[in-house]
């Protein structure tokens, strides 16, 4: 695995909320790098700070010491957001929520269209493409989240909690999207969830607890990597 592979480094970053006695550590120096081909999983129960450690790897927090960087990324433009729970906008139908990163992004409205369409129909949702978010499931709408960061083909996916309200065999199937949005892009693919059937699925595991990144275990050897190593 050579340096060129590492999309984020994470080193030693923490991120606190608020001051004096109200201060929160909401992570405690994480050590973490994210490689191209990744599929991991950040495992730990509600409020460990599974989601705090996702905010800081999509730069979406700066962290409060330590560092986060995205040596292999051309930018934060490159990694795909799929967060739990609502996420579609309610007054646009299905193809035009998933093709809508892409008109922001200064496609024309017809090959967003078309790039939407091979999006939802990758991961199954092809059929919902004229129905409104109202007009589908919690589960569906899941789906078409990942469709949707497929068709913006990021270098890495950030998913906080994908399946978290959904039960096992939809959460399999939203499981089953973002993974193949990951290996249709090529993307790495970093999960968090509560639920260690989820966290079986991927290559590579951390766990998360109390704010520290406590451990990982993997099915390939290989995949030790994903810890970064203090320098
Ligand atoms: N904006 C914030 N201000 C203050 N404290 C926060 C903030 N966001 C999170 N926290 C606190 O940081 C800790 C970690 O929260 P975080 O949401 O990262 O955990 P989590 O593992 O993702 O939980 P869940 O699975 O319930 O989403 C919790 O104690 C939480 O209350």
């Amino acid at each position: 695995m050579s340096p060129a592979d590492v999309l984020i480094d994470c080193r030693d970053a923490a991120l606190t909320f608020g001051r004096g006695p109200n201060a929160v550590v909401a992570v405690h120096g994480a050590a973490l790098r994210v490689h191209a081909g990744d599929r991991l999983a950040i495992v730990g129960p509600s409020g460990s700070g599974k989601s705090s450690l996702l905010h800081l790897l999509a730069g979406l927090e700066q962290p409060t010491s330590g560092s986060v960087t995205w040596p292999g990324l051309s930018g934060l433009r490159d990694i795909g957001l799929v967060f739990q729970g609502d996420s579609l906008i309610p007054a646009l139908d299905i193809v035009e929520n998933t093709a809508l990163p892409l008109v922001l992004n200064g496609m024309s409205d017809d090959r967003a269209r078309e790039a939407a369409l091979s999006a939802l129909a990758l991961v199954g949702t092809a059929d919902l493409a004229d129905r409104l978010p109202e007009e589908i499931s919690g589960g569906q709408a899941q789906r078409v989240a990942a469709a949707r960061v497929l068709a913006q083909a990021p270098r890495v996916i950030l998913a906080d909690e994908p399946t978290g309200r959904l039960d096992h065999a939809t959460g399999g199937r939203v499981l089953d999207a973002l993974l193949t949005a990951a290996d249709e892009t090529g993307a790495a693919l970093v999960v968090t969830t509560h639920d260690p059937a989820v966290a079986a699925r991927l290559t590579a595991r951390c766990t998360m607890h109390d704010g520290r990144l406590t451990s990982a275990d993997s099915t390939e050897a290989d995949a030790a990597h994903s810890l970064g190593e203090p320098s």
